[in-house]
Parts: structure tokens; sequence; C-alpha cells
């Protein structure tokens, strides 16, 4: 189903946890408020099977930290069963132990964090000594055969240095995909852009040294191919019309609201109340889906 500005809805994120293990300084947990735990595991599979009447047909389980929830793989069984494409995105310090039951789970695909190229840039971004237990964890995805692996790249001016070794690292690793990110400015307050970089230079030099441009129907993100087949998505998702005029994606935050819109509070629907309550809660929630494509639009729009 499509909202008022022809945008279709396949994807919906759901955020399983706030609590983390790190402290990223850019972090803006989803937009989200101060909720620590998630919504219940019946009340995420009421949501997620409701949300394929209206097109959904990947999840994207996203935290704080997705990996701290205790009854992670059986949501993920959950939502695998009824046909999602499950992929998460994490920081990676815990996948070294759990790649191997996540894929067993029902996971497809992972998206793991690396802002830095050594242990101690790392350490700088995240506030904590994790380097190469995250190295391992990318490892550990590779090797059990969750597919695609791709690796979060966050570009800021404490990393913007290194940016080119992060890459050619993770190259080195037989990563499939990296995603060169722009800080969002959100959640930090006066100092929002006191870190901030723009992507424009970075994208000219892959732009150069790319075999082949494509561009992705989600957020209509440009994706270089570099020589060795690693390919380099770059989402610049501030002030940019074209990446929310992309959008095909819904969320259930942790508090148990639908959210719209990443950076709207204003364009919530609250289903707390209702998320698992048994013969109630499918209705419910379906018309709050409805309501949810209707007040639909994006965040940055072409003013004509
Ligand atoms: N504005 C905005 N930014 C988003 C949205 N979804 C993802 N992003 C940005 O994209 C970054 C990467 O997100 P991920 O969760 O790793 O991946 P994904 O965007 O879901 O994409 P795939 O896994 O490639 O399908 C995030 O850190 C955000 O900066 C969104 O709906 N709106
Ligand atoms: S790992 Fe993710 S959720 Fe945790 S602090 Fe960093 S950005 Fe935030
Ligand atoms: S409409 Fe909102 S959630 Fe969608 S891409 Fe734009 S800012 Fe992100």
């Amino acid at each position: 189903m499509i909202d008022r500005f022809g945008r279709p809805i396949e994807d919906l994120r759901i955020t399983l946890t706030h609590v983390c293990n790190f402290k990223c300084f850019f972090c803006h947990m989803e937009g989200e408020g101060d909720s620590f735990y998630g919504v219940s595991r019946q009340g995420i599979v009421n949501v997620a099977k409701v949300s394929r009447e209206f097109g959904v047909r990947t999840i994207k389980l996203t935290g704080g930290e997705p990996t701290l929830r205790r009854d992670l793989f059986e949501i993920i069984g959950d939502l695998s069963s009824l046909g999602f494409e499950v992929s998460m995105t994490t920081n990676g310090f815990l996948l070294s132990d759990l790649a191997g039951k996540l894929k067993e789970a029902g996971l497809s695909r992972v998206n793991v964090s690396l802002h830095g190229s050594d242990r101690n840039s790392f350490k700088s971004i995240t506030g904590v000594d994790g380097f190469s237990k995250v190295l391992d964890g990318i490892r550990n995805a590779i090797s059990v055969g969750l597919k695609p692996v791709k690796v979060n790249i966050v570009v800021t001016k404490r990393n913007l240095a290194n940016v080119e070794a992060t890459i050619s690292l993770v190259d080195s690793l037989g990563v499939d995909e990296i995603h060169l990110i722009e800080m969002h400015p959100v959640g930090l307050g006066k100092n929002a852009f006191d870190s901030h970089v723009f992507l424009y230079d970075l994208e000219s030099k892959l732009q150069k040294i790319s075999i082949k441009k494509e561009i992705r129907s989600k957020h209509m993100r440009p994706r270089y191919v570099m020589p060795s087949g690693m390919v380099i998505e770059v989402v610049k998702p501030y002030a940019n019309p074209l990446f929310c005029a992309g959008c095909n994606r819904i969320r259930l935050t942790s508090d148990g609201k639908l959210k719209t819109c990443l950076y709207r509070e204003d364009r919530t629907i609250d289903i707390s109340n209702i998320l698992d309550k048994g013969d109630i809660a499918e209705p419910m929630i379906r018309s709050a889906f409805e309501i949810a494509i209707a007040i639909r639009e994006p965040n940055f729009k072409y003013k004509l």
C-alpha cells in the first residue's frame, strides 16, 4: 500500500531495546525517548503479521544493541517463520559468539558498525575497547554464511582522517558492503553540528575509483562498486529530499508506538496498550497502520 506521496511501506524497523554496551557520542537512539526494554515478543509478532497485509516484506531489528535482548533468538525465529527477510543492525561486540546461533534462528543478514581503523580510534568513538572483538564478530558473521554482511561507518570529524584506512581494512576482511553514513545531527542539542561532516568529498573520490555506480530504490542511495567487488553505499539521510522520497519504512519503537518517520514525534500512533491483547490486538493494529499510512509524509521535501 502506498502513502499520499506514492511511497510504499515495505520495511518494518523494530527497536528491540534501548540497552547498549557502547557509548557512541553520536548515538541517536532511533530518535526515540527513554523506554529501555522493547515491546513484548507477542506484541512484535502481532505487529509483524498485520504489517504483511500492508506490504511489509523485510524486517530490520535494531536498538540500542539488539543482541542484548534475551528473547532475540525466539523473536528472529517467529519473524522468519512468518516469511519475512530478517536483518539486524548491531555494534558487533557479541557477534563472535552469537553469529552461528543467529543464523540458525533465521537471521538472513547483518550490518555491523565499525567506526575506526584501529583500537584507539574505535575506542574514542564508542567508549569501549572492543576493536578486535568486533573484527572477530565480522569474520564470524561471514564464516557462518550471514549474507550480505555490511559494515556501517559513521563519518565524523573524529574519524575522517582514517575512513579510507577503515574501508581498506573492511575490504580485506571480505565484507560484501559498506555503508558510509553521514552523522544524524539528532539528539545532540546545540553541539549537533560540531562533529558533522558532509560526504561530498569522500563520495567524489569513490566515484573516481569505482568501476560502476548504481542507485538503490531504498532511499535512492548511491552505491559504488569497488574493483574488489565490494559495494560502498553512501547514506546521506539529513536534509535530503531524495532520501525521503525513497523511504519505504515504518518503525515500531521500544515503547510500543508506530512511528512514521525517524524525526517526527508528532507522527506516531501509540499502540502500546493493545499490542499483545489477544483478539483485539490485530484489528486495532490494523487501524493504526491505516492511520500511519494516511499521515506518513517525507520529512524533507522539495518545495516546487
Ligand atoms: N533518515 C533516516 N535515516 C535512516 C533510516 N534508516 C536508516 N537510516 C540511516 O541509515 C543508517 C544505516 O542503517 P542500517 O540499519 O545499518 O541499514 P538500513 O538503512 O536499514 O539498510 P539495509 O540493511 O542496507 O537494508 C542509519 O544509521 C541511519 O543513519 C530512515 O528511515 N531515515
Ligand atoms: S552501538 Fe549503536 S545503540 Fe549503542 S551507543 Fe553506539 S550508536 Fe548507540
Ligand atoms: S521520511 Fe523520515 S524516516 Fe523516512 S527517510 Fe526521511 S527522515 Fe528518514
